[in-house]
């Protein structure tokens, strides 16, 4: 079976390696100012709606339901009362606050190679727009190590092991929502063969994506990380304190997902798009970014084994709902996302939806 380190390097995308130091910078460089037109802006609105993203208490025996509407309206939810301690998400947070506070030399010896997927750098998706984006990122896909002793040749192993721990932590939250998504669905354990083995969820890959938003001086023309939907099932995004990410909903435009203390926002990604036949749509989304305080945020990215074919389930399509999309591995869904970005998704449409039948929020305007 293919990792997803490999799959992430059979599809490499070309991104600007040499970066200022974003903390050392008084004024904006105009490489990094951004015009509406380079934010392709969705909205009329943002920011002036009361409506805001569903709270989920995970006790709550209802809900499955709840989440299942969430993702049918929204395609985002937060969820509460999830298990993950406090200690573990602070934890976390102290990795991303001290690897993105070592001096800039130090962090580029952890880069991530031009092929490769872990390590140091800008967000990958930055090649696919002109302007550049306000905030660093590091990336780990499977063992940390070799990059943290580059980063912390004493402390290493204490940073690591916090890495893993949450990795371990994460991956069954991941699996307890996915069950609980997929049961929305009115999809079963044992109807999806290699998503369960012996009850539990075992077989995902998943990537851990560390980023920071350092203080800007000029937020207004700046992008943290531009709009764009998650190529995985689903995608648990710890935030600190600080607000910045907003999500796209039809007829909404953007709305701002306010940090909730211990609570984790949790994104529909494209594949779950797809085997849902559009019924949850991914979520797009980006950050803003602020004078005042850096933002940080972990993304525990969730898909399938990488050479596993995705299709709309048989449980959610039928002779009125014929399935919208082909069957494609997360592998080649990834290539596919390299060449076509945000329209990626349409790449992979089978047919044009029937009016009427689907609440698809955005499946067209994301690809
Ligand atoms: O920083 C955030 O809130 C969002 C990060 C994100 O969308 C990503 O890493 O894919
Ligand atoms: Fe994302």
């Amino acid at each position: 079976m293919p990792s997803l380190s490999e799959a992430y390097r059979a599809h490499p995308v070309h991104v600007q390696h040499k970066h200022p130091d974003l903390n050392s910078l008084q004024e904006l460089p105009e490489s990094y100012a951004w015009t509406h037109t380079h934010m392709e802006d969705h909205t009329s609105n943002c920011g002036v709606n009361n409506e805001s993203v569903p709270i989920i208490d995970l006790n709550d025996p209802n809900a499955s339901k709840m989440i299942g509407h969430a993702c049918k309206s929204w395609g985002v939810y937060q969820v509460v009362n999830h298990g993950i301690p406090m200690r573990l998400l602070h934890d976390i947070q102290r990795v991303g606050e001290t690897l993105f506070s070592l001096p800039s030399h130090q962090k580029h010896k952890a880069a991530r190679s031009p092929d490769g997927i872990s390590g140091y750098g800008l967000a990958r998706i930055s090649c696919f727009f002109p302007k550049l984006m306000w905030s660093e990122g590091f990336t780990i896909v499977g063992s940390p190590l070799d990059h943290f002793r580059q980063l912390w040749p004493q402390d290493y192993d204490k940073y690591c092991d916090i890495v893993m721990q949450y990795d371990e932590t994460m991956k069954k939250l991941a699996g307890k929502l996915m069950w609980l998504m997929l049961d929305s669905l009115g999809i079963a354990k044992e109807d999806l063969k290699w998503f369960s083995s012996k009850g539990k969820f075992k077989k995902t890959c998943a990537a851990l994506q560390l980023n920071s938003y350092p203080t800007c001086p000029d937020p207004d023309r700046a992008m943290g990380l531009a709009a764009h939907t998650d190529s995985t099932l689903l995608t648990i995004l710890y935030q600190n304190n600080i607000s910045g990410l907003q999500v796209h909903r039809k007829g909404s435009g953007w709305v701002t997902v306010p940090p909730l203390s211990g609570g984790l926002v949790v994104n529909v990604g494209d594949l779950l798009h797809i085997l849902s036949n559009g019924l949850y749509p991914s979520v797009l989304h980006r950050v803003m970014v602020n004078r005042v305080q850096q933002r940080l945020s972990v993304a525990y990215l969730c898909g399938p084994p990488p050479d596993v074919e995705i299709c709309p389930h048989a449980k959610v399509v039928g002779p009125s709902q014929p399935p919208l999309y082909k069957a494609v591995t997360w592998h080649e869904y990834l290539g596919t996302k390299a060449k076509h970005f945000n329209k990626a998704l349409s790449t992979v449409r089978l047919c044009a939806p029937i009016s009427g039948l689907f609440d698809v929020n955005n499946s067209d305007q994301v690809g």
